[in-house]
Parts: C-alpha cells; sequence; structure tokens
C-alpha cells in the first residue's frame, strides 16, 4: 500500500527487532516476525532459496506498486562461513519501503496496513559511558599474525588473505539499535545501513545487486587513511598511485568476475578503480554491472544462489579462496559468524541488494557488542599499518556508539 511520505525510514523503526537497509534516506526498514529461518550447512543458502519460495507461493495479497522491494521482503544476514555458521533469515510483519521518493508499506500476516500505527522517533539518548575489551587477539598477537601471513606470501603459498579482529565494548545503559543505526546512516550516506537480527553496521561494498537480470556489485579493497587539509590530498594521491594497494584491489575484482561469468550474458568491470571517500577511510572501488543469461543451465539461478557463488569474494577472505580460508581459521583465532558474510534482503520477484557485513558490531545482550574489522594482506603489508587500519574501520561503529 502506498503511504505518504512518513519521514526517515530508519526514525520509524522500533525498539526491538529492528530490520533494515537503507541509503541516502531510501530502502527498506522492517520489524515484526512473520516467519523466521535459520540455518547452517553447506547446502544453507539453497534450502533458505526454496523455504522463500515455498513461503511466498502461500501468500496472496496485491502489491499495486511492483516495484523492486514492494510486497513480501526477506531479509538477511549471512555467515561468512554458511556450511560451518548460522544464517538468519527473517519475514518482517511490516515493511517500509522507500523508492524514487515513493513510500510504501506492506504487511505479512494478516495485519491489515491501513491498521499500522508507525512508531514515533526515538530521541538522541544520553552520552553513553564506554568500556572497550581486546577481543580474540590482543593487537600485538594480531600483527604477529599479520606477519605470519606475508612470511606464507612472500613464500608463494597464496597470494592474498583477508584478516580480522574484533574489539569488544560495554556500554553502562543498555544499547538501543535505532540510535545507532541513525548515526551510522548520518555520517556514512554513501554506505548501506543494515540490521538483522542484532548485527548492524554501514557497509560500503556493494556484494550484489539483482533488479529483473541486470546485476551490479561494487566492490572494494585498498584503504587509506583520511588526513587533513592537504594531508588528505596526498594519501588519495597515495592509494590510487600504490601497486600494493591495487594489486589487492584486482584480485577481489578478479574474484567476483570469475564467478558471475558463468551466468552473465555481458559482464563489465571497470580497468581502473575510482576513489570511495568515506567519513573514516577511502577505498580503492570498481562498480560492476552484468546482465544475466537467458538461455542455458544456469540462466534460472535466483539471488541467492548467485550470492552463494560470488561469496567470499577476496574483499574478505583471499586468494586462491581456499588457501585463503585456511589462513583464516588458523591465524584469526576467531569465529567471524555473520562478519564479512552477506547481508541485505530479497523480494519474491527474485530483485534484491546484498551487501558484505563490514563497518559492523553484532550486539550482545543488552548492554555489550562485538566489533569486527579485517584488512586484506598482500605481500608488502607491514603489521602497524593493517593494524591502524583495523582502527580507522572500527572508528565507523565507534562514532555511532559515542554519539
Ligand atoms: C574486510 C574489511 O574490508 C574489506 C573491504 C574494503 C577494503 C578492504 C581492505 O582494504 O583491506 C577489505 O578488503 C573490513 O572492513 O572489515
Amino acid at each position: 500500500m502506498q503511504v505518504p511520505a512518513a519521514g526517515e525510514l530508519l526514525d520509524r523503526l522500533p525498539a526491538e527487532g529492528a530490520l533494515s537497509w537503507v541509503r541516502r534516506g531510501e530502502g527498506l526498514v522492517g520489524w515484526g516476525e512473520a516467519a523466521r529461518l535459520e540455518v547452517t550447512g553447506p547446502h544453507a543458502l539453497q534450502e533458505a532459496a526454496a523455504w522463500w519460495a515455498d513461503y511466498t507461493a502461500e501468500l496472496d495479497g496485491d502489491d499495486e506498486l511492483d516495484v523492486p522491494g514492494s510486497g513480501p521482503v526477506l531479509f538477511a544476514s549471512i555467515a561468512f562461513d554458511p556450511a560451518a555458521g548460522t544464517s538468519v533469515f527473517v519475514v518482517p510483519e511490516v515493511v517500509l519501503g522507500r523508492r524514487d521518493g515513493v513510500a510504501w508499506l506492506t504487511t505479512v500476516g494478516g495485519a491489515d496496513p491501513r491498521a499500522v500505527r508507525l512508531p514515533d522517533p526515538v530521541d538522541d539518548g544520553p552520552a553513553l559511558r564506554l568500556r572497550y575489551a581486546d577481543g580474540a587477539l590482543d593487537p600485538a598477537t594480531w600483527c604477529a599474525a599479520v606477519a605470519e601471513a606475508v612470511t606464507r606470501i612472500d613464500a608463494g603459498a597464496l597470494q592474498k588473505v583477508v584478516l580480522a579482529r574484533d574489539l569488544l565494548v560495554t556500554a553502562d545503559v543498555p544499547l538501543d539499535p535505532r540510535r545507532l543505526l541513525r548515526r551510522l546512516a548520518a555520517r556514512f550516506p554513501d554506505c548501506w545501513t543494515f540490521a538483522v537480527d542484532g548485527l548492524l553496521g554501514a557497509t560500503p561494498e556493494l556484494l550484489l545487486r539483482r533488479t529483473g537480470r541486470q546485476l551490479s556489485a561494487r566492490v572494494l579493497a585498498g584503504t587509506a587513511p583520511r588526513g587533513a587539509g592537504a594531508d588528505d590530498d596526498r594519501l588519495a594521491a597515495a592509494l590510487i598511485g600504490s601497486a600494493k594497494d591495487r594489486s589487492e584491489h584486482a584480485l577481489a575484482v578478479d574474484s567476483l568476475v570469475r564467478a558471475l561469468e558463468p551466468f552473465c550474458a555481458t559482464l563489465h568491470a571497470p580497468e581502473e578503480p575510482e576513489l570511495l571517500t568515506l567519513a573514516n577511510v577511502r577505498h580503492l572501488a570498481s562498480d560492476v554491472t552484468g546482465t544475466q543469461r537467458r538461455r542455458g543451465a544456469r540462466a534460472g539461478a535466483g539471488l541467492l544462489e548467485l550470492v552463494g557463488a560470488v561469496h567470499p569474494t577476496a574483499a574478505v577472505c583471499g586468494t586462491p579462496t581456499p588457501d585463503a580460508a585456511a589462513v583464516i581459521t588458523e591465524l584469526e583465532g576467531m569465529d567471524r559468524g555473520r562478519y564479512a558474510g552477506p547481508v541485505g534482503w530479497l523480494d519474491s520477484r527474485g530483485d534484491g541488494e546484498f551487501g558484505l557485513a563490514l563497518r559492523c558490531a553484532e550486539l550482545v545482550g543488552e548492554d555489550s557488542a562485538r566489533l569486527f574489522a579485517g584488512c586484506g594482506i598482500v605481500a608488502g603489508s607491514d603489521p602497524a599499518a593493517e593494524l591502524a587500519e583495523t582502527q580507522s574501520k572500527f572508528a565507523a561503529f565507534q562514532a555511532a556508539l559515542e554519539g
């Protein structure tokens, strides 16, 4: 049902069960649970796709707008390793969406959309008192793991591996996801502000969008810190000119392109990356576009199958993928859970968007969270510089906590 403007989507979320995928004020927010699937195992994504197809086949109701995201929607947060970790899929009872300035409301499970009362915006709340603690590895041990990865890369065992670390934070009062999401969206308008089952963040990386047969992705890899004044320009020029960052980036683009090619009639990746400038860091970025095949064995692939085929790219795992995955398990010393996994939404037409769950935190209990940040390690990576990069990346969520 089309609705009047409805204000900022993120202002309309209730305190409990917030679901979100919002960029520049457009996208989807949802709440309530009409259905939920948690799934683990080598066929997790196929199971989820079959479950969603069965679920939507049983639904009736009209979708007068018929645009991507209107009608019933499935929010998803997939484990970094779906074979071992738990992926979560939620069908909200209420979805509020906006696209090209048009807002709509969808209900699933029988509620009359005209009877839905949108929650009022929450205030900014008090400044939090925060206590931080090391996650799985303290900084020195993590730097030693990076040095070990560089040694293995130099020895030719692999070309690239993404190593991450976690940081634990506890606040003096319960954390309110609505305040965190609103601050993330305000500071990172170019990112997708997401929330699914307590995993919250603002990701700059779009793993895959499907609209009809059109596919698109924004691949990121290669990062520099921001500086002040002329220093910032110097850091930007150094990033775009850095052979190390360009090769780290090229591996990430290549991994996506290779995985998508069998599904595509056309596929285009730019020859040169661009700079993506965020409040805390700058990235090398490539926007990849393609068209899904109409004929042949893979022509019928749905978005979850495509996501399963491309994940994990070398933006979050490495090259070659199996070797990098083994090094991550051995050296990182932590369970990534849903960090660095695909996160996003899917509708009943098969349209949807999945980002990578980066610059995020998992809420733990009422007042704590586990923050994540990782870096691509290639030949020539310096452990101290990589540690500083994780600190710049943690700063995205820390700024939301600190208000
Ligand atoms: C793994 C992360 O970032 C990836 C995405 C962009 C740039 C990256 C890099 O330059 O290392 C990483 O590949 C993270 O933010 O936790």
